[in-house]
């Protein structure tokens, strides 16, 4: 059975409690849309209070420390986010990738610590404008699959794959359907090589200026389980507008 849709919500260095009753209106829109699965990854601050209060959507961090205790001034552990009530944590965003220099070797350490926590991942790959323009788009990713996913038995099943391509990251810009199709079928047939035939399991969301008027084409190309939304999953109505766009017509 394929699997439900997944919108999730990246929400970066944005939110304060001030966001609670935000975060509270994405909850009940997710309770009307159960056809997809909806989650958000607020601020480390910020993940109690949410998992406190979301009867629906799950909620995860957006990094993890690979080890899972010790002198790591300013890190949070695996364990600590799941503590925390976070069920899953994105890892390797192209952000963290660029300003903490995190290798493909890191996001992997950090993605089997998240697994030993009990925490599903999202992993995140994506080639720079100069390197899709060197044509390395789908070289760069396949690299970036193979040496940052967690591997192992069971693995798999625990796993998402994004697809955030980083020129069109907060930029407005997005490659064309044909191109998130072709790249998305690429990184399908990695993930079979990589999980064997758990990897036609893995949902591979798109992330890279999704919102409420180009979610229903961007997610209607190939392989396309979903989508990873930043600017427009902090206002509850341009969220659940990708989140409505995914699933088709809610209860309302
Ligand atoms: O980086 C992203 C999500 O992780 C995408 O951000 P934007 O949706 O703001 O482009």
């Amino acid at each position: 059975m394929a699997n439900r849709p997944f919108i999730v919500g990246n929400w970066k260095m944005n939110g304060t409690r001030a966001m609670l009753a935000e975060a509270r209106a994405i909850d009940r829109g997710a309770a009307r849309h159960a056809g997809v699965r909806v989650a958000v990854a607020p601020p480390f601050t910020l993940i109690q209070a949410l998992a406190e209060n979301a009867e629906t959507m799950a909620i995860g961090g957006q990094d993890c420390h690979a080890a899972a205790s010790g002198a790591y001034t300013g890190d949070v552990s695996a364990a600590m986010l799941a503590d925390s009530g976070a069920s899953f944590t994105i890892l390797g965003h192209s952000e963290r990738r660029a300003m903490h220099g995190e290798t493909d070797e890191i996001v992997r350490a950090k993605a089997e610590a998240a697994l030993a926590a009990g925490l599903e991942v999202i992993v995140c790959v994506g080639e720079t404008e100069a390197q899709r323009d060197a044509g390395q788009a789908e070289a760069v990713v396949c690299g970036q699959l193979d040496c940052s996913l967690p591997v192992g038995e069971g693995v798999a099943g625990r796993v998402t794959v994004a697809y955030e391509p980083v020129w069109a990251i907060g930029t407005g810009r997005v490659p064309s359907v044909e191109d998130i199709g072709a790249i998305h079928r690429a990184i399908r047939a990695r993930l079979v090589t990589i999980y064997g035939e758990d990897g036609a399991g893995v949902s591979i969301l798109y992330g890279g200026s999704v919102n409420a008027a180009n979610a229903a084409e961007l997610l209607a190309a190939d392989e396309v389980g979903g989508a990873l939304v930043g600017g427009a999953s902090l206002q509850a109505d341009s969220f659940l507008a990708i989140v409505l766009a995914a699933g088709g017509p809610g209860e309302e």
